[in-house]
């Protein structure tokens, strides 16, 4: 340990592919190719150990564990001295304070000889330190810890009010759109829409057909105040509203595309767009058969 084989360079993360942190190895010995030293290992940065759940400390271990064995190597950087006391491990690792200024440096391992750019900025090398004295939870707690409870909108049934009963009053009930003998094949303009906005005869728009939703206010799972949103308007949107969630997952590529219809990624964060979050399985043409209106017009 501490010989002449330590040195220190900058390193893209493996999951996040930043090139936001450094690595400090010694004590190799051996035989090593250092394209295979650099890239056949799954190391991260301290922002995905954070996340990963790794703590720095083990993972440092690990790096040593995993370490190859490196014969001649003949790097040596500016930040370790000769008499082989590397200020730079202890700033880097423990938290003593250092000058972490950028340095590049030329190194040869076996034919391979090669720069070393630490592209690495002061701040978050003396904040490594810090995250290494704070107990990091192992994943499957920091996974437990983090969910948070999924807080549904859904309203408690009130007695005589379950979608079964909906049903019973849809195929009981004989006029529940309130055409008082009027068809309901008519074509009905958005004016029209908005003119009904009072209880008994509270009309929506829903995918171009116009409903009676008075009836089911009541029934609706999402509660009388969600539905009293689309009272005169045309709600499709609203019915049909997705949400955007950043997965905290990275992706190994770094680009901005579209991966599937629903995902996006954004530098390497996934990003995931659900759409019909509510309604998704809701058949709303079955369910407001019985209180179609009419169609809109859309060309007025
Ligand atoms: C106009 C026709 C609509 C119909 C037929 C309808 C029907 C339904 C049904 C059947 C559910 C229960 C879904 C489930 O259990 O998975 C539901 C839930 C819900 N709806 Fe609607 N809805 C309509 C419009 C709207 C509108 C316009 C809004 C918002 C402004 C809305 C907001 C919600 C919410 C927040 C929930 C609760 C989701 C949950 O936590 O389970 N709905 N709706």
């Amino acid at each position: 340990m501490g010989d002449d084989n330590d040195f220190t360079f900058s390193q893209a993360c493996s999951n996040c592919f930043f090139i936001n942190w450094v690595y400090y190895s010694s004590a190799v010995s051996g035989n090593c190719d250092l394209n295979i030293y650099v890239f056949e290992w799954s190391l991260l940065c301290a922002i995905c150990k954070m996340v990963v759940g790794v703590p720095v400390d083990q993972t440092r271990l690990e790096v040593h564990n995993a370490m190859p064995d490196i014969a001649g190597v003949t790097i040596k950087d500016d930040l370790s001295n000769s008499s082989g006391n590397h200020q730079n491990e202890s700033s880097l690792w423990k938290g003593e304070s250092s000058d972490n200024a950028s340095f590049e440096n030329q190194g040869k391992v076996g034919s391979l000889s090669f720069s070393v750019v630490d592209m690495s900025s002061p701040k978050p090398l003396t904040e490594l330190p810090k995250q290494s004295k704070v107990p990091v939870k192992s994943s499957e707690e920091q996974r437990i810890s983090t969910k948070k409870p999924i807080v549904r909108a859904k309203v408690p049934f009130e007695k005589g009010y379950s979608q079964m009963d909906w049903l019973k009053l849809t195929r009981t009930h004989p006029d529940l759109a309130g055409l008082k003998g009027e068809s309901n094949k008519r074509l009905i303009s958005m004016d029209e829409v908005k003119q009904h906005r009072a209880e008994g005869s509270m009309w929506t728009v829903l995918k171009g057909r116009v409903y009676n939703i008075s009836p089911y206010l009541n029934f609706h799972p999402g509660g009388v105040d969600m539905l009293l949103k689309g009272a005169g308007k045309d709600c499709t949107s609203l019915f049909s509203r997705g949400i955007a969630k950043l997965l905290t997952a990275f992706h190994t590529q770094t680009s901005q595309s579209l991966l599937s219809s629903r995902t996006l990624l954004i530098g390497n964060k996934i990003l995931n767009v659900i759409l019909d979050k509510y309604h998704a399985w809701v058949n709303a043409e079955f369910l407001l058969e019985k209180c179609l209106v009419g169609t809109l017009d859309d060309s007025r």
